[in-house]
């Protein structure tokens, strides 16, 4: 049987194509622009084999906006069409006349690095009917002497005639719409917008965008007004050709070629920042997906950084034009701190260029980046310490939060990351470095949490532990103990919270007896204390840890006191949570013996005491007493 065709309803696929597959009308310069840089390319190509008496510097692209008639001019001294050219590739949809070139000369055009052929889809040409009611196209193709001019207003077809047009190569004609309600379509004739859409789409085109447009300058003053002190200096207007790209993309040159002072410019200009940053991550990559990255770690946090405005992202690049300018998904949340763009000839663009087809291309980058970023900081953490603490300051948070997110899947990508406050360094140390000081008879790894470093130096819970001369890390935000209690253990280590019920002490067996007999002894106390405080705590001791202080509170299970405290400040939490808290007693202290003795003599007092210890307890955890009137009257009454 033989095969047929489809047939294909032209006007409406042509509608189809201006309508519906873009979302931003603005990207008609961005396709129009890469046209012509193809264009050059081309002619440039060709030159590199034959003799046609042109050079690399003599290619140019103008823009020329008249504002009366209402038109956009683009021009390039490129290769230009001929008649047939015209037809197949303006008149034909998804013809794309450059990706014909890209495959015919392969093999030719390998390790020719000036030369990236943008267009593949054939398509994006008539994106400009998104803004233009009629496009004019005339083009003399090199090595041609008849010049041709294609005319169309969209769905209705196209003519092509013959034209005059003394250059090789192609002015487009974009006669801009009239404005509407909605469109002001008028945007595109203004210089300001023009040279803003060239920036942001087509910034490394890697030939010059030219345009001819309005300055002022201080007029010269004359010897006279010179003299005259209430001469005040007038200005004057005139027009002059500016270069509105940048040309050429910084991270596609070698690593060695750039300066430090270049980097830090680009990143400060690039993304808005007034302070160079901390760390340059340049990465150019070859294989199974090439691409260039330039990644940047600021110096200081953004001033929305921890609010949900932020949006983490890096600008996507496809031979030099954007596509994306905030690619969520080539960082991970904990990494979201980190600015800068990729830009990969691999990617599979969707039609519009807004989107990528496929993400495994992208997530492969991503994996890879991720590693880099992970290796340069921890090349920080190791060669730069102050940089490290400072850039953990910033952005140490964010790990943390990294460590805790999605269940802890990606703690083990960050654990190394990770720096807390040492109680007898006195400073931020890592996780390993911490193992490596651990002594020998000790178990775990030991935290403490609550308000302050200062708080916590004091705190009565790790008397015992640091007279051990155990290392204790404290945990003053809000997320810490979430991400200890997540990681579990670093190079089999447990973490223990100095306030959880079995710290793990080795006891000798007297010390043991000694504890056994107490509680026993002291039961009944312990019993009354417990029921003089109604519920709040699930059990009174005596303590393993204390030293100098009477008492503190522990807790036993999963939800600490910290945790409990942090729960239940989040504001839309109905169900509040609440620690099993357990009241330990100092054996060793006065007030102890104050306790026994009211126990003996008088049972009310046992009441009262054991109230107010509580509330001691309470206040040295940082958590309100319950009835403050009720607490300084027992003071008081006691006094
Ligand atoms: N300024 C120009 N000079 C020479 N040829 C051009 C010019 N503009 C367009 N063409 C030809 O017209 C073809 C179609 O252009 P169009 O922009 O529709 O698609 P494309 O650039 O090939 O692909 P894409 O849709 O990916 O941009 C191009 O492939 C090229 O051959």
């Amino acid at each position: 049987m033989a095969k047929k065709q489809f047939k294909a309803e032209s006007k409406r696929l042509l509608d189809l194509m201006i309508n519906s597959i873009y979302t931003h009308k603005e990207i008609f310069l961005r396709e129009i622009i890469s046209n012509a840089s193809d264009a050059i390319d081309k002619l440039y190509y060709l030159t590199l084999s034959e003799n046609t008496g042109i050079s690399r510097e003599d290619f140019y692209i103008r823009l020329t906006a008249d504002s009366e008639a209402r038109t956009l001019t683009i021009t390039d001294n490129g290769i230009g069409m001929s008649k047939e050219e015209l037809e197949n590739n303006l008149g034909t949809i998804a013809q794309s006349g450059s990706l014909q070139f890209k495959q015919e000369n392969a093999d030719k055009m390998e390790n020719k690095e000036d030369i990236d052929i943008i267009g593949q889809f054939g398509v994006g040409f008539y994106s400009a009917f998104m803004v233009a009611s009629k496009i004019e196209v005339l083009s003399k193709r090199y090595g041609q002497d008849q010049a041709y001019m294609w005319e169309s207003t969209g769905a209705d077809g196209y003519s092509v005639t013959e034209c005059d047009k003394e250059d090789v190569g192609t002015q487009i004609i974009l006669y801009i719409k009239e404005d509407t309600e909605d469109e002001k379509y008028g945007e595109y004739l203004h210089e300001h917008r023009i040279k803003e859409l060239i920036k942001k789409y087509s910034d490394y085109i890697r030939y010059p965008i030219k345009m001819n447009v309005e300055k002022h300058k201080m007029k010269e003053a004359t010897e006279e007004q010179k003299a005259d002190k209430d001469y005040t200096p007038e200005y004057e207007t005139y027009r002059e050709d500016e270069t509105l790209n940048s040309m050429v993309p910084i991270w596609k040159k070698s690593k060695g070629a750039i300066t430090a002072e270049e980097y830090n410019q680009f990143y400060k200009e690039k993304f808005f920042d007034f302070e160079d940053p901390a760390r340059v991550i340049h990465t150019n990559v070859e294989g199974v997906s090439t691409y260039n990255a330039l990644l940047y770690v600021p110096a200081r946090t953004p001033y929305n950084y921890y609010t949900k405005e932020y949006e983490k992202g890096l600008q996507l690049y496809s031979s030099g034009v954007l596509i994306m300018d905030k690619c969520a998904d080539l960082l991970p949340d904990y990494f979201s701190f980190v600015k800068g763009l990729v830009d990969s000839q691999d990617l599979s663009l969707n039609i519009s260029r807004e989107m990528l087809q496929h993400d495994r291309q992208l997530k492969a980058i991503a994996v890879r980046l991720e590693k880099k970023i992970k290796s340069e900081l921890l090349d920080m953490l190791n060669t730069d310490r102050e940089k490290y603490e400072k850039f953990f300051e910033n952005f140490g948070m964010q790990l943390k939060f990294g460590a805790y997110n999605e269940f802890g899947m990606h703690k083990d990508a960050v654990k190394e990351l990770l720096m807390f406050y040492s109680s007898s360094e006195k400073k931020l140390v890592t996780f390993s470095e911490y193992v490596s000081r651990m002594k020998e008879d000790q178990k775990y790894i030991y935290y403490a949490c609550g308000e302050s470093r200062e708080q916590l130096d004091k705190q009565p819970q790790t008397e015992m532990l640091k007279d051990k001369g155990y290392e204790i890390l404290y945990c003053t935000d809000e997320i810490d103990e979430f991400a200890i209690k997540i990681i579990s253990a670093v190079d089999e280590k447990q973490f223990k919270s100095v306030s959880s019920d079995d710290l793990g002490i080795e006891e000798t067996a007297e010390e043991k007896e000694a504890m056994e007999k107490q509680a026993e002894e002291n039961k009944d106390l312990f019993a009354a204390m417990k029921e003089a405080l109604e519920g709040k705590v699930s059990e009174v001791r005596v303590s393993q840890r204390l030293k100098s202080h009477p008492v503190c509170l522990t807790s036993n299970g999963e939800i600490s006191i910290e945790m409990e405290k942090v729960l239940n400040s989040i504001p839309a939490n109905n169900d509040k949570v609440s620690a099993e808290k357990v009241l330990e007693i100092n054996a060793n202290h006065k007030v102890f013996e104050a306790l026994k003795s009211a126990f003996e003599n008088d049972k009310d007092k046992v009441k009262e005491y054991a109230k107010l210890l509580y509330n001691q307890a309470l206040l040295i955890e940082g958590m309100p007493v319950e009835d403050p009137i009720e607490f300084s009257n027992a003071i008081c009454s006691l006094m």
